[in-house]
């Protein structure tokens, strides 16, 4: 059908005039010439289908009455076929113009969609401007009356106060709302105090801990933050204990007995416990407990309940734990106790979530202008002057990766500590492992891994001994590092929060850091088929496409921008004394861009052309992931695809760009790849999930937009019509051979020498391609190194094979923590199956095995 909508109306009428010529014949089904098969508007379409109807009609009367001539009668079964196949022509006809309305109605859809999307983006960024986290909940704080209490004044506890902080934690000066906090804390007043990530939240109840008689319990959702901060607390000299499921049965007894001699007033003051720290299970489960608790209440003795991490109260908080929910039990056997509420981040829904749980009043005043009861509010602001973010390429295969982070890190934090999050498990074990060949000190944290191994990996990570840690997300809630100098992302995170979180990490102490985040829009795929059962992360993904691939806006700008529209935090708390939310920070990647960094292009035309290959793709049966179709549509592949059809295996698209798009795109393979992932965002293309033996794939096909562009031709096109659409694209230096290699030289002297940088050409030892189906077409090569090359070459100009690197995926993790080290003794280097985290291995591969032995977690390699 689609050849008849293309022949041209003359071709058409011509084909019928030989048709009745050649009575008895059917009507031929020509084959549409290459210049006619060209991408018609659909109006057109509609216009053309028409002008054909009415055309085939006459025509067909023609026919008629030949046949109706003498010796007609013989001619009648053969005028039925025409009659019958000109029918089935106008069906398919009219069905081919009833898709193409449904594509505009789609079409008209999303672009009704985006239009709320914008007003809505509009009104908010007009009232975020302009408000308070407190307005966004509806509480019009300079209506409430009442005296005001500024807790951020001089109080006289303020020179004690000081004093410990100094004596006991070293600290000098209060930062960020500290010192409000510690007033109102001392005031014994319900509060809520939402600090960045390493702002220092811990010290706004320590510290005042220590000026009381009774204990304060805090309830906290890990046991390696309670550790850590048990570990800081005993070094200062402060008596602190944690109650948990892993205390043993000698601990607890001994725990106990001190609280029940505080109860009793029997312990002296330097025996008595400052601070308890639990779980939210050990208040909700376990029945001695409580008692215990009400003991201290009866004799005075319980100062505050403390509740960190407090948006885990909240389904809709990040880190949700449901045990947390029931700490609401507090409030109602405890009512005289205060509490504070702890938190990085906290929408109005989770701190609607988190008042409602946990019992407390509307936090109707901030810090400065306080009621003289009800819940005390403080923020400080979330942007963090002294974090230095950028997003840098990621080089193609994991060798140059690996190169590139340890130059990264040997130029700029070659003394340093860092976190390197990577997004899966192997990953966290690969890129430990390849960094340590480098001579850079690494360990490795995620979920399998035995508590025993936990405690020493701490000690040497604060010690200095180990200074990267890779990690998958598991690690940092509540890991105190001040001094980290860098955190990495190997791969883009799940989403701009966790990027934002992630990254917070760094720079604690308030020193300068870097948060670099390596991206290449390829790793959309893996990500995508990560996180395909995870509610909303189609949207989050998306999100962190959009914010990798900005290369104009401030970082700062795009992470406020983001937070005030997702989890309508206000837009003012990115604000601080010195930089307004919406001002750029001057130090990130996109403001120290010179505007020579990037080129702006219009990008119409190669965005047509990519949509004509996905349409026809589409059509005939064809799925590509996103560099499979970023690739074909350079030419560059012949476009091996797996055929829609179940069972019809692997195949060739055999796609002719010239007769289907004008021609090839003219742009580098990563330029292409961006404007897929730009289009992706945009709704021109989307993702379609087809489950697999190995999981489920990603690929990309026509979006709801796409019609937009599609419904013109490719001389429309050039001329201009069509919606405007510019992409920046970033402008790479070019890098010298062997540039990468000179940092760790000494590490190719005695292990994985790099054959360029000695002048020589890599040696391919190349088996077969191997067809497997869509997106895994592998090779595996060995270089000389012994290890598996990890290319990936889409040019079939100069190789007409399909390489990617490859690797086992394991499942990536999200809410398991636990520390892990593991050692390896001296030996040769392990044979390592090439990654390319793209790739999940289908399991009739023929992967080459590797040897499966312990992954170096923690490496001295002085
Ligand atoms: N006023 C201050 N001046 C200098 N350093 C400080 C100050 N207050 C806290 N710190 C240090 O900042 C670091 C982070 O503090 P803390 O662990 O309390 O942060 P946090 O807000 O709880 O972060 P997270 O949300 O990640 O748990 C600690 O090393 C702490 O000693």
């Amino acid at each position: 059908m689609e050849e008849v909508l293309q022949m041209s109306l003359a071709e058409y009428e011509s084909s019928q005039a030989v048709a009745v010529e050649a009575e008895g014949s059917p009507l031929p089904m020509k084959k549409a010439s290459k210049g006619t098969r060209k991408s018609q508007s659909v109006f057109r379409k509609v216009e053309s289908s028409f002008k054909q109807e009415e055309s085939s009609s006459k025509s067909l009367d023609g026919a008629l009455a030949t046949s109706e001539s003498p010796g007609g009668r013989s001619a009648r079964p053969a005028l039925r076929d025409k009659l019958n196949e000109h029918l089935a022509s106008l069906d398919a006809e009219i069905q081919s113009v009833e898709e193409d309305l449904k594509k505009l109605a789609t079409l008209r859809e999303a672009l009704l969609d985006e239009r709320k999307e914008v007003i809505a983006k509009l009104q908010s960024a007009q009232k975020r401007a302009t408000i308070s986290p407190l307005d966004d909940m509806g509480l019009d704080i300079t209506r409430s009356a009442g005296s005001r209490i500024d807790y951020h004044t001089e109080y006289e506890w303020s020179d004690a106060l000081r004093g410990k902080m100094k004596a006991v934690f070293g600290i000098d000066n209060f930062r960020l709302c500290q010192h409000g906090v510690c007033n109102a804390n001392m005031d014994r007043r319900d509060i809520i105090c939402v600090m960045p990530t390493g702002g220092g939240k811990s010290l706004t109840y320590q510290l005042p801990a220590l000026f009381v008689s009774g204990c304060t319990l805090v309830i906290s959702p890990l046991i390696s933050l309670m550790n850590d901060q048990i570990l800081h607390l005993r070094e200062a000299g402060v008596e602190a204990v944690m109650f948990t499921s892993s205390t043993s049965k000698e601990e607890a007894r001994e725990i106990d007995n001190r609280l029940v001699a505080m109860a009793h007033g029997r312990s002296g003051s330097d025996a008595d416990i400052k601070l308890c720290y639990v779980t939210p299970e050990k208040i909700a489960k376990n029945k001695a407990f409580m008692p215990l608790l009400e003991k201290l209440y009866k004799a005075r003795k319980l100062e505050r309940f403390v509740i960190d991490e407090a948006h885990c109260v909240s389904e809709a908080g990040h880190d949700y734990r449901p045990d947390y929910q029931k700490l609401n039990v507090l409030r109602k056997v405890f009512p005289k106790v205060p509490i504070l509420a702890l938190s990085a981040t906290c929408p109005p829904k989770v701190m609607q979530d988190l008042m409602d749980v946990l019992q407390m009043k509307q936090p109707l005043h901030h810090g400065d202008r306080a009621g003289v009861d009800g819940t005390v509010y403080f923020t400080a602001p979330l942007y963090r002057k002294n974090l230095h973010y950028s997003v840098l390429p990621k080089p193609m295969s994991h060798k140059e990766m690996m190169n590139a982070m340890a130059d990264y890190i040997m130029k700029h934090h070659a003394d340093h500590s860092g976190i390197i999050y990577c997004l899966s498990k192997k990953d966290a074990e690969t890129v430990s492992e390849d960094l340590s060949e480098r001579r850079i000190k690494t360990g490795v944290y995620h979920a399998d891994i035995g508590d025993s191994q936990k405690e020493t990996l701490h000690q040497r990570w604060r010690q200095g001994l180990v200074k990267v840690v890779c990690a998958t997300i598991a690690f940092g809630l509540g890991i105190d590092k001040g001094d980290v100098r860098f955190v990495l992302h190997h791969t883009i995170p799940k989403s701009v929060q966790g990027l934002y979180q992630e990254s917070g990490r760094a720079g604690r102490d308030g020193h300068d850091a870097d948060c670099v985040l390596y991206y290449r829009p390829q790793d959309f795929t893996r990500l995508s088929q990560l996180t395909v059962q995870e509610k909303g992360s189609r949207a989050k993904i998306h999100d962190i496409l959009r914010f990798a691939q900005t290369l104009t806006e401030c970082r700062n700008i795009l992470f406020a921008k983001y937070f005030s529209s997702s989890s309508q935090i206000s837009m003012s708390s990115w604000s601080t004394e010195e930089k307004g939310a919406l001002e750029p920070c001057g130090h990130c990647d996109n403001c120290t861009r010179g505007s020579d960094g990037f080129v702006r292009r219009d990008v119409r035309l190669p965005a047509w052309q990519i949509l004509r290959v996905a349409e026809v793709a589409q059509q005939t049966g064809k799925r590509f992931t996103i560099n499979q179709l970023a690739s074909v549509a350079r030419g560059r592949s012949s476009g091996t695809s797996s055929a829609a059809s179940k069972g019809k295996g692997k195949e060739k698209a055999g796609m002719d760009l010239d007769e289907i798009a004008g021609g090839a795109v003219e742009l580098s393979n990563d330029d292409v790849e961006a404007l897929c992932v730009d289009m992706l965002i945009n709704g021109y293309l989307k993702e379609e999930y087809h489950s697999q033996s190995y999981g489920i794939n990603v690929y990309v096909v026509a979006g709801a937009k796409a019609v937009r562009l599609s419904r013109f031709s490719r001389e429309d096109i050039e001329q201009g019509k069509g919606p405007e659409m510019e992409y920046c694209f970033l402008k790479k230096s070019r890098k010298k051979k062997g540039e990468s290699i000179k940092s760790h030289k000494k590490t190719q002297a005695t292990g994985g020498e790099s054959l360029e940088a000695n002048g020589l050409k890599r040696r391919r030892l190349t088996r077969s391609p191997v067809a497997i189906d869509d997106p895994y077409d592998q090779i595996f090569d060995q270089d000389d190194t012994g290890l598996y090359t990890d290319d990936i070459d889409l040019n079939p100009r100069d190789d007409k094979r399909t390489k990617v690197e490859i690797e086992v995926e394991d499942e990536s993790e999200d809410e398991d923590f636990g520390w892990q080290m593991t050692l390896r003794g001296p030996g040769p280097p392990r044979k390592r199956l090439c990654t390319n985290t793209d790739r999940p291995v289908p399991s009739s591969s023929k992967a080459v095995l590797v040897d499966d032995e312990e992954v170096i977690c923690i490496t001295d390699s002085e």
